[in-house]
């Protein structure tokens, strides 16, 4: 804090300390510390945890000096009157005053005698503890032994205010009576004073509160219910019997109720496992709070715990964050390829792959197995870094990528070219260092970027000078330059222009694969998978003529083919019935519809393109 405020701090502390503060000194003071705290905080001159700390431990001894109810060193400024009525003071809603004292009663002449007759006879007509009474100015604790039983015995009779209560007839010692009422003002009716007025029974007599045996709380006719309180016994009757605490403090129904479902449903951990069993905490502005001289103070402020969970909780949110390599990529672009470069599409299974067994063992050996095993797939065993399928268009190159997403039980990313230029301009390259460094804290991964040719051509000098870098950074990262040896992470390129790739690209995709048009077998494969799915009467000679028939087909073609022909029976819908006719009624899938749609499907790929290719693989491709 600045040198003005430390001063000041200063001062207030050693006024506290000084011992000669009134409470409201003292409050003032400690709201002043409250307040250069959160100055200090919001000036930054403190941290967040200092400043968190600090409050904390100031307002509790603020609150501590309002809640406080004594009169030396605490304010108490916010139950005034229910104190008043705590202690049995006057207050407005005293109606009716009683001139029964303590001393007033002790002082009587009649209870003197008593008082020594008891004595005396050795007796003891009421144990000390049997009645507690607490009437007049202040609360006492001394238990007031009058023998009651007697008083009771001889005072009840019928119900005449002022009569004078002979008592001779059980007191064996004096023939004088009490001609003094210990109780001068009667209630305006006339009440008996005690439950049972004829009888007396020697066990005591159960008080309106279902007081317990020995005891005889009376039901003194008073309005002031501090007074009714304080009569019961604390374990005659009443709630006082019930409150485990040392004063028997009174515990409202609500609180109670609470405790008891509490005790209940104890061995229920989980809040709302049983619906409408849970104990009925409501949220609420601290209400719920006991508060008084036996709660503890709860700060309003999140405990230090409560907030290291906070951010526990928060960072397992986001693990990625937490990765020291990741911590200067911006968090935007780290949410990007999160959400956009990994791949969410459906599972593809190896056998939707129709054909292809050479590339698909060696992906599996590629892919698989290090992945099962990385302990044998060590040292010159090691998988290789890069992979290019490469072949004519719709032979299945990103159907392979899909389905080393669902198999591999890697991390798997998959970018295209064209996105990654034309999406993030000018920020290209720092994605790139951003995917491989996520890649790289998600091992093992797979990088799939379709359509590498155009990410990775031949750089020209014409160029513009942000593909260069991307292309660049592409290359580093592929080399591996910034990785080490047991990274595991693979590079899977997939083009159709494989002769437009930068030679630098094509050196470090080292394990290149030729993707072939579909031979007989994988065509009947793609047909058969299909046909599966559709209604049809295709005898397996008319599947064997449509797979002559295709010959030159890539996988996309048949795919299109079978569409063609999956249309025929709705085109032989009549217009009229289109509208009305039901799924079942349409008819199966024929032999004539395919031979209808072979009238229209041609094969994409030309015989001069796929020379290319075979020239290509010849030269650069890793098949037999
Ligand atoms: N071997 C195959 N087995 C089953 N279906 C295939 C096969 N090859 C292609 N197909 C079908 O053709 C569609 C297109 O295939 P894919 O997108 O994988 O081709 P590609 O090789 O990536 O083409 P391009 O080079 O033009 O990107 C697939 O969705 C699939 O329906
Ligand atoms: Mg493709």
């Amino acid at each position: 804090m600045s040198g003005a405020h430390l001063d000041e701090w200063q001062r207030r502390s050693f006024d506290i300390s000084s011992g000669s503060c009134t409470p409201e000194q003292t409050a003032d003071a400690y709201r002043a510390h409250i307040l250069s705290i959160q100055y200090a905080w919001a000036t930054s001159q403190l941290s967040q945890a200092g400043a968190a700390s600090l409050l904390r431990t100031y307002s509790e001894r603020y609150a501590a000096v309002l809640d406080s109810d004594d009169s030396r060193t605490g304010l108490n400024n916010y139950a005034e009157s229910a104190l008043h009525l705590a202690r049995s003071q006057r207050n407005h809603s005293d109606k009716w005053e009683s001139s029964l004292t303590v001393e007033s009663v002790l002082e009587l002449p009649c209870v003197q005698r008593m008082i020594q007759a008891g004595t005396k006879g050795g007796g003891s007509p009421v144990a000390p503890a049997d009645v507690n009474i607490s009437v007049g100015q202040e609360s006492r604790g001394s238990s007031l032994s009058v023998p009651f039983t007697r008083v009771r015995s001889e005072a009840v009779g019928p119900p005449q205010p002022k009569t004078e209560v002979n008592n001779s007839a059980s007191n064996p010692r004096g023939s004088e009576g009490i001609s003094t009422n210990p109780f001068p003002r009667a209630p305006p009716r006339p009440q008996p004073l005690f439950s049972h007025p004829s009888s007396v029974p020697p066990q005591g007599n159960p008080g309106p509160a279902g007081a317990t045996q020995n005891h005889q709380p009376c039901s003194f006719p008073t309005s002031n219910p501090s007074k009714r309180k304080n009569f019961y016994t604390p374990d005659g009757g009443g709630q006082a019997a019930t409150d485990p605490r040392p004063g028997g403090a009174f515990k409202s129904a609500r609180e109670q109720f609470i405790v008891d479902q509490q005790k209940k449903h104890s061995h229920q951990p989980q809040r709302g496992a049983t619906p409408g069993m849970e104990a009925p905490v409501k949220k609420s502005l601290g209400a719920h709070r006991p508060r008084g001289a036996f709660s503890k103070f709860v700060s309003p402020l999140p405990r230090q715990e409560e907030e290291e969970a906070v951010t526990s909780r928060n960072s397992n949110q986001e693990p990625q964050i937490l990765d020291e390599r990741l911590k200067n990529f911006e968090p935007k672009i780290i949410e990007l390829i999160m959400s956009e470069i990994m791949d969410h599409g459906p599972p593809v299974a190896w056998d939707d792959i129709a054909g292809l067994e050479f590339a698909k063992t060696t992906i599996k050996e590629i892919v698989v197995w290090p992945m099962l095993r990385p302990d044998i797939f060590t040292g010159l065993r090691g998988p290789p870094k890069g992979i290019l399928l490469f072949g004519p268009p719709g032979t299945g190159k990103t159907l392979i990528g899909k389905c080393i997403a669902s198999q591999s039980g890697a991390m798997f990313f998959s970018i295209s070219a064209s996105s990654l230029t034309s999406k993030w301009v000018g920020e290209g390259e720092k994605m790139v260092r951003a995917l491989f460094t996520i890649a790289r804290c998600h091992q093992p991964a797979v990088v799939f970027i379709d359509e590498i040719d155009s990410l990775l051509s031949q750089r020209t000098d014409g160029e513009h000078d942000s593909s260069r870098r991307i292309k660049t950074e592409f290359l580093v990262q592929l080399d591996g330059a910034t990785t080490s040896a047991e990274d595991r992470v693979l590079v899977v390129g997939a083009t159709n222009r494989p002769q437009d790739l930068d030679e630098a690209a094509r050196r470090r995709l080292v394990k290149r694969l030729y993707i072939p048009l579909p031979e007989a077998a994988a065509r009947r494969q793609i047909v058969t998978n299909l046909m599966a799915r559709e209604k049809n009467q295709l005898k397996e000679e008319e599947l064997e003529s449509v797979v002559t028939a295709t010959e030159g087909f890539s996988g996309a073609d048949m795919t299109h083919l079978c569409r063609e022909a999956a249309l025929g029976p709705v085109r032989s819908i009549h217009l009229s019935d289109i509208a009305t006719i039901t799924a079942e009624q349409v008819r199966p899938i024929l032999y004539a519809d395919f031979l209808e749609a072979l009238r229209t499907v041609r094969p994409s790929v030309s015989s001069k393109d796929l020379d290319l290719y075979m020239e290509w693989n010849k030269t650069f491709g890793c098949g037999r």
